[in-house]
């Protein structure tokens, strides 16, 4: 195969427990993230390389939909270091060229997990354009390790669909049985650095309770769980707007309520800036979108989804991705 396309969704933490920072750097965490149909789109297309080359990558990225572009040099995208990594655990050192196209509609920096999604899609590609076997359980091993030392949330977008995941919220526990509800996502212009979040959240960690620990491991479903987040509070200390966001839509018609706690559900995506509202339905999303850009800020809405980053099958292939793609 020379040419693939795969499919590379956002995410959302639904439960985001955050300990104190371990000797490596990293934090202890226990994540149950969701996947969405919000998603971009990578192309990937195997050239003729020149002999003594050796591996040659190139990303160009495309922005859609009122999103910041990503002005940052190919190497320093995740997409790029995600094949040459790949490349280099797998031994292949001959001449190579690799193409990126990546159609973005992830907002960066956004807690949305973007950047981390197109990785995990750009090993999955990288695998079908060499025809590597993901179902020898040696090389996916080689693959889920590239993918944990690429960034803590990559290894989750190989899976998708809801997952916990622990350690530092990169090792893959268990499944959750997805929702199919509606999600809006509202963002303000500025981003949240994820290490700066972290590092704020050092400063007072707001450790969670025996309670929310067994609550969480007790889920089979991702409709089953109260929203919890404790890096919150440190972004929106380092982002003032977001408590104005999330009072917003706390006060705002349509959000769903928590059947037990009666609280709304509305979270912060992981250490922001975006926040998302799961709504009854998809009619009090659209009105939600369009009240909240009528504030100033980005707003879209999206569906939970069970896929990961996937390749796509090719024509004539059954799919049930369309689907996905037609809901936002
Ligand atoms: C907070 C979360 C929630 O899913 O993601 P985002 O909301 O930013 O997307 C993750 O923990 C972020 O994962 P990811 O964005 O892949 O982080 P990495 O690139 O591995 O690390 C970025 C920075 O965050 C810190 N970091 C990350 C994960 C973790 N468990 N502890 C940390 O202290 C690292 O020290 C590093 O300085
Ligand atoms: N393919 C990519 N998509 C988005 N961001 C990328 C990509 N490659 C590198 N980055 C860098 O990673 C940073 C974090 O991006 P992203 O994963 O979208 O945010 P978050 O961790 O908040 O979900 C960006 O600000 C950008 O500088």
């Amino acid at each position: 195969m020379n040419h693939v396309r795969v499919f590379s969704p956002a995410k959302v933490n639904l439960h985001l427990d955050i300990s104190e920072r371990r000797p490596d750097g990293y934090h202890g965490a226990y994540s149950i993230m969701h996947a969405l149909s919000m998603h971009d789109m990578l192309t990937m297309r195997r050239e003729f390389a020149a002999p003594g080359s050796g591996l040659v990558v190139d990303v160009h990225c495309a922005t859609h939909g009122d999103i910041a572009e990503l002005n940052i040099p190919a190497e320093s995208n995740i997409a790029y270091k995600a094949v040459v990594r790949l490349a280099e655990a797998l031994g292949r050192t001959g001449d190579d060229s690799v193409l990126i196209g990546i159609d973005k509609n992830i907002p960066h920096a956004a807690g949305l997990g973007g950047g981390s999604s197109n990785a995990a899609a750009a090993l999955l590609g990288a695998c079908a354009l060499w025809d590597i076997d993901l179902a020898d359980t040696g090389v996916r091993a080689i693959v889920e390790q590239v993918a944990s030392g690429l960034g803590a949330d990559v290894p989750f977008f190989l899976h998708g669909g809801c997952v916990a995941l622990t350690d530092k919220g990169d090792i893959y526990e268990r499944d959750l049985v997805p929702s199919k509800r509606n999600v809006v996502i509202v963002r303000p212009e500025e981003g949240v650095s994820t290490g700066a979040a972290y590092a704020a959240f050092d400063a007072n960690p707001p450790l969670s309770s025996d309670e929310v620990k067994a609550d969480a491991r007790a889920a089979e479903s991702a409709d089953d769980l109260h929203l919890f987040n404790n890096l919150a509070p440190a972004s929106e200390g380092l982002l003032p707007v977001l408590t104005d966001i999330r009072e917003w839509l706390s006060g705002h018609a349509g959000v769903a309520h928590d059947a037990t706690t009666g609280a709304p559900q509305v979270l912060l995506c992981g250490s922001g800036s975006s926040t998302f509202a799961i709504c009854d339905d998809f009619d009090a999303a659209y009105k939600l979108v369009g009240d909240a850009r009528l504030n100033g800020w980005w707003a879209r809405s999206c569906n939970f989804t069970s896929a990961g980053a996937r390749v796509l099958p090719t024509a004539g292939q059954a799919t049930n991705l369309g689907a996905v793609q037609k809901s936002w």
